[in-house]
């Protein structure tokens, strides 16, 4: 687990472990500017060896320091000085006024003296190799103009590896907007914590290759009241439900998945095969009767009910069907007829097991307020709540809770938590970086996944994964963190062998399978 901050709880870290701790801020400073000159001395030596078969090569690494005046550029200069003592010809410049630098900062341009550096006033004009941006990290608070503006072009228009310092310029540091203009990195080096305008669009585009560096900044500096936002790396394998040896099919769990109407039958297939494959023991389609030679030749494994018009037999056959599940999924490629909007209603009215609801029955509850309210209203009673995960889309999540899309977007982490709290539900707001809220408040963000997922029917397979692992008894918040997590892996899998361009929904649910040996191999 990974916290994922903003500005200002980095600022408070920062502060109580300088003033809680002890810890003095110029240390801090010199261990963050010894990473990242860290970072630029083993890539020179790595470019040194890749050219020794070519002979003598002149070295790449003229550099330029473009500090501002915040702590920010106090890494810079810091940066700079312990190039220059390595051996590279490094040349400073301030932007801003002097009188405006940070006791740390000012502190860091007498030592330059004291060693008998030039720091230049103005951008000098000549081409380097490497540029350290350091012009402002996450103290920036107003769009970038005038000469921080044209030292951002600058920055941009040479032909120079640039490696921004905690933050590219110009990014800010929460919501990962550009303000105004913005560096183009190609490695950011950040420190303690990585902030969220670093994972968040366009910001990651232009942090390049984000490292995180530890320089002594940990979560105690927190005292104990931790960000919002956390997220899974690498190092999270231990999330999959336990898998019982002596287990029967019954064991891992009985989905019933409504989905699928007249010529929609792939969404039910691609969600009954993700659910499979997520490790459930069955799985039971509730869809159209035009589908179901499709579905028992695309998947034998699948049972099936089908229905065709809302008839006493047909709502008998649904009530059975919901009697044998352990979790119930509706939506995807559902179809928003009278005979769909029957079923949902059933369902939500006359059955508890755990829900997902996705695509077209979130459509039907908006468009069918009295549904929602209700459903709402269960959810506030102990004795009618269930286990919810609702998966909408920001278009979806707009037409529930009545605004634009890009209002969704803007306020994405906000409403997240906001509807997860009045629907008392693992509530996913769905993107290039999914979010999922818990009742709690508890925030989670998703860092796997490519472009190659926004693809029909990708949303599906995501709700087959969410009800393949509910039915082996996860719970609402674990099962939907857990689900965009091995969704997006998955969809990572399949770009690494066909490219963001070539990634259907079918290679997510291939790319499942793949994937568990993977992460059992790493719990090992
Ligand atoms: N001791 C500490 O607190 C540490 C801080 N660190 C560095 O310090 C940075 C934060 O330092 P600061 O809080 O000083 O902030 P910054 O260095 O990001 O710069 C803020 C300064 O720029 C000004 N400013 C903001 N937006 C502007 C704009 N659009 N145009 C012109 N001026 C603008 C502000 O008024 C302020 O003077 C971090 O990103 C990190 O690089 C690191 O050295 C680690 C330790
Ligand atoms: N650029 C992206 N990066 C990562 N994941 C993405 C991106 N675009 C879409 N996704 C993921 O793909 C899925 C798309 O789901 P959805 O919009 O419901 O599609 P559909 O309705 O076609 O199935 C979501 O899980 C979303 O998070
Ligand atoms: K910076």
């Amino acid at each position: 687990m990974e916290y994922l901050v903003t500005s200002a709880e980095m600022k408070r870290c920062d502060g109580n472990t300088i003033e809680h701790f002890g810890m003095p801020s110029m240390v801090l400073m010199e261990r963050a500017a010894l990473a990242c000159a860290e970072e630029l001395i083993a890539r020179d030596k790595k470019l040194k060896e890749a050219m020794r078969p070519f002979g003598p090569v002149p070295p790449a690494n003229r550099t330029l320091v473009a500090a501002g005046t915040g702590n920010n550029g106090g890494d810079g200069l810091a940066i700079g000085r312990l190039l220059s003592q390595a051996g590279f010809p490094v040349d400073f410049v301030l932007l801003g006024k002097e009188e405006k630098c940070s006791a740390e900062t000012a502190a860091q341009l007498k030592i330059l003296e004291n060693y008998g550096y030039r720091v230049m006033r103005k951008l000098p004009e000549r081409e380097y190799d490497i540029i350290i941006d350091s012009i402002f990290g996450i103290g920036l608070t107003r769009p970038v103009e005038g000469s921080f503006a044209e030292a951002v072009e600058y920055i941009n228009a040479q032909d120079a590896y640039v490696l921004s310092v905690d933050i590219p310029s110009g990014i800010h540091g929460d919501t990962g907007e550009v303000m105004g203009c913005a560096v183009q990195a190609d490695v950011t080096v950040t420190f303690g914590f990585r902030k969220l305008g670093l994972v968040l669009y366009p910001g990651a585009r232009y942090a390049g290759k984000v490292l995180c560096a530890d320089i002594g900044i940990t979560q105690e500096g927190f005292l104990g009241e931790y960000p919002r936002i956390f997220t899974w790396n690498k190092e999270d394998r231990g999330f999959l439900p336990v898998r019982l040896q002596e287990g029967n099919k019954g064991t891992f769990g009985k989905v019933l998945l409504i989905a699928g109407s007249r010529g929609m039958a792939g969404a039910c297939e691609l969600s009954a095969a993700a659910v499979l494959k997520s490790g459930a023991g069955m799985v039971r389609a509730v869809t159209p009767e035009s589908n179901r030679v499709i579905m028992q030749t695309a998947l034998p494994e699948a049972m099936l009910t089908t229905y065709e018009k809302w008839t006493p037999q047909a709502e008998e056959k649904l009530r059975e069907a919901c009697a044998w599940a352990n979790v119930i999924a509706v939506g995807p490629g559902f179809g928003k007829s009278p005979e769909a909007l029957r079923i949902l209603e059933a369902v939500l009215k006359q059955t508890m097991q755990p829900l997902i609801i996705d695509a077209d029955a979130l459509n039907l509850l908006s468009e069918h307020r009295e549904l929602l309210d209700e459903l709402i209203q269960r959810q506030q009673e102990p004795e009618t709540r269930r286990e919810l995960i609702l998966t909408p889309h920001p278009g979806e999540f707009g037409r529930l809770a009545g605004k634009k899309t890009d209002e969704i977007q803007k306020e994405a982490a906000a409403l997240t938590l906001e509807w997860a709290a009045r629907l008392q539900a693992a509530f996913i707001c769905k993107g290039a970086r999914t979010l999922v809220g818990s009742p709690e408040g508890r925030l989670y963000m998703n860092l796997t996944g490519n472009s190659g997922m926004a693809t029909a029917g990708s949303g599906d397979v995501l709700t087959g994964i969410l009800a393949g692992l509910s039915a082996q008894g996860m719970h609402a918040f674990d099962a939907a963190c857990a689900g965009v997590y091995l969704h997006g892996m998955a969809g990572d899998r399949a770009a690494h062998k066909k490219s963001e361009y070539g990634v259907t929904a079918g290679d997510l649910t291939l790319e499942l399978e793949a994937l568990f040996p993977e992460l059992l191999k790493k719990l090992q």
